[in-house]
């Protein structure tokens, strides 16, 4: 069997509010998975597994019989090695339209921007070239799984699956359900039957098109406003029904104040918005709900009794002014919580600008009256974006941490240490974004983050999320495969 062993420096969370910071790292991955992890002293030295993999692996004290199948990668100085990102919550549908939000809020942003555009996917061509640019970005900037939203159609919904089987992403792939009479005539499903039908069709291809289980569908009920009685009901079945397949469900909940008016109008028998998708049998340990913003003490009680995950996507509420999560009340009531880009409610597929954001809108949280606690850290933040979405898509202990036993769904981040030089030369050729890589080979990455070799690893990781971009993301690989190298 085939053995690649990481050299160098290794960094990934312990807990909310801890990370683990190992210097000098040997991790041993074969088939996708991580097979052992080695802590060395301060006195290891990179330049020792520059020996022939045969005396390196004995100075290990491995056995080095398979020496020709190994490979090793010298992870370069400024560079670590960091779980993948996970995204809870994405629309690859509006990819096109980031940016484009003017001052709406979100009922009114739904008609005008989002609905015309996803309905315009029905034709394959484009719908292809959308996700395939979204998923793409999405890889460069180093997520390695996403909880995808595509549209209405069965079949634009498709074609999203075979984008990430192609490209490689860990994803969940869902269908839009939404025949209530509130949406447009011209984007909805026909009746509850259709609704039901071509989200069953879809979960299906999926399964059948990657027997990997790395693409998934899940059921998608877009919304309580989007969706009758019976269309609920029937996706609460289908979840229910798939409980052993480990299918999961996401929607969104409480995001804006008019919404949650409106589906008071719309459910008067329900005491809440929680309660709405609760009697449908929608609420369970493997639905996603995104948003959460403002739900009443009772609903989080609900939510956390029957261990929902919250997708948080600051990025998107900053953006559409639907409101400040209160993430730390959340986490320290014991609900999981993950970070989503909510692309293109969000700006940017970026989930390091989702975490940044959670950290200034929790200082927003803080100074609004509910006090210094709630403020979100560098540590927790990163905890958020690698496995606090793991926990909320049902794959913690799989993927979002370097343990033994999990799977290889890892990003290589560096940057570029600002050079020491007479007549600033050098530093000009950085600025222009020209690189050195370890071999000694030019190439143009660059980014904006400036180390300058004094900083602490705590320090880097703090300047990558505030700073960094997906030119500091310089490798992904999913499952052991290499996805993305720049
Ligand atoms: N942010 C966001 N909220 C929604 N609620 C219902 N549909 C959507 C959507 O596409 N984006
Ligand atoms: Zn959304």
């Amino acid at each position: 069997m085939s053995k690649t062993y990481y050299i160098g420096t290794f960094i990934h969370s312990l807990t909310l509010t801890t990370l683990e910071i190992v210097e000098h790292g040997i991790i041993c991955v074969s088939n996708g998975i991580i097979r052992s992890i080695q802590r060395m002293g301060e006195d290891y030295s990179e330049s020792d597994s520059t020996l022939p993999p045969s005396a390196f692996l004995q100075k290990l004290g491995h056995d080095n019989n398979n020496a020709q199948q190994l490979t090793i990668r010298i992870i370069p100085k400024n560079h670590f090695l960091f779980p993948g990102l996970i995204d809870t919550h994405i629309h690859a549908s509006q990819y096109p339209n980031l940016g484009i939000f003017g001052k709406t809020t979100l009922l009114e942003w739904l008609n005008k921007y989002t609905f015309p555009l996803e309905a315009s996917l029905t034709d394959p061509a484009k719908a292809k070239r959308v996700y395939r640019q979204c998923v793409q970005r999405s890889l460069r900037n180093g997520t390695t799984t996403a909880a995808y939203y595509a549209t209405q159609s069965a079949r634009s919904t498709n074609i999203l699956t075979d984008v990430l089987i192609d490209l490689g992403q860990r994803g969940f792939v869902g269908r839009c359900a939404m025949d209530s009479d509130l949406q447009p005539k011209w984007y909805r499903d026909e009746s509850p039957k259709a609704a039901k039908d071509d989200t069953s069709a879809c979960v299906g291809y999926c399964k059948e098109a990657d027997q990997s289980g790395r693409v998934r569908g899940i059921i998608t009920p877009r919304f309580a406003p989007s969706c009758s009685r019976d269309t609920l009901s029937n996706l609460g079945r289908l979840l229910a029904d798939g409980e052993q397949d480990g299918l999961l469900c996401q929607t969104h909940i409480s995001e804006n104040k008019n919404e949650v008016e409106l589906v008071k109008q719309l459910f008067p028998e329900c005491s809440s918005y929680a309660h709405v998708y609760d009697v449908h049998n929608l609420l369970t340990p493997r639905t996603v709900l995104a948003h959460a913003i403002h739900l009443t003490e009772d609903e989080i009680a609900l939510i956390k009794s029957r261990e929902c995950g919250v997708s948080h996507c600051p990025t998107s509420n900053m953006a559409l002014g639907s409101g400040s999560l209160w993430v730390r009340h959340l986490l320290d009531e014991g609900v999981k919580v993950g970070l989503g880009t909510d692309v293109s409610g969000g700006y940017d597929v970026n989930v390091l600008e989702a975490a940044r954001m959670a950290c200034l809108v929790s200082r927003g949280v803080a100074e609004g009256g509910k006090g210094e606690r709630s403020k979100i850290s560098v540590e927790e933040a990163l905890w958020l974006a690698t496995r606090g979405g793991a926990e909320v898509l049902g794959l913690g202990g799989k993927v979002g941490g370097l343990e033994v036993g999990m799977v290889w769904d890892v990003i290589l981040v560096g940057a570029d240490e600002v050079p020491v030089d007479q007549d600033g030369e050098e530093a000009e050729k950085m600025l222009n974004g020209v690189h050195h890589d370890h071999d000694g080979k030019q190439t143009k990455i660059g980014g904006k983050v400036d180390f300058f070799g004094w900083e602490t690893w705590e320090e880097k990781l703090a300047k990558w999320l505030f700073s960094g971009d997906d030119r500091n993301i310089r490798a992904v690989w999913v499952g052991g495969e290499l996805v993305c190298r720049k």
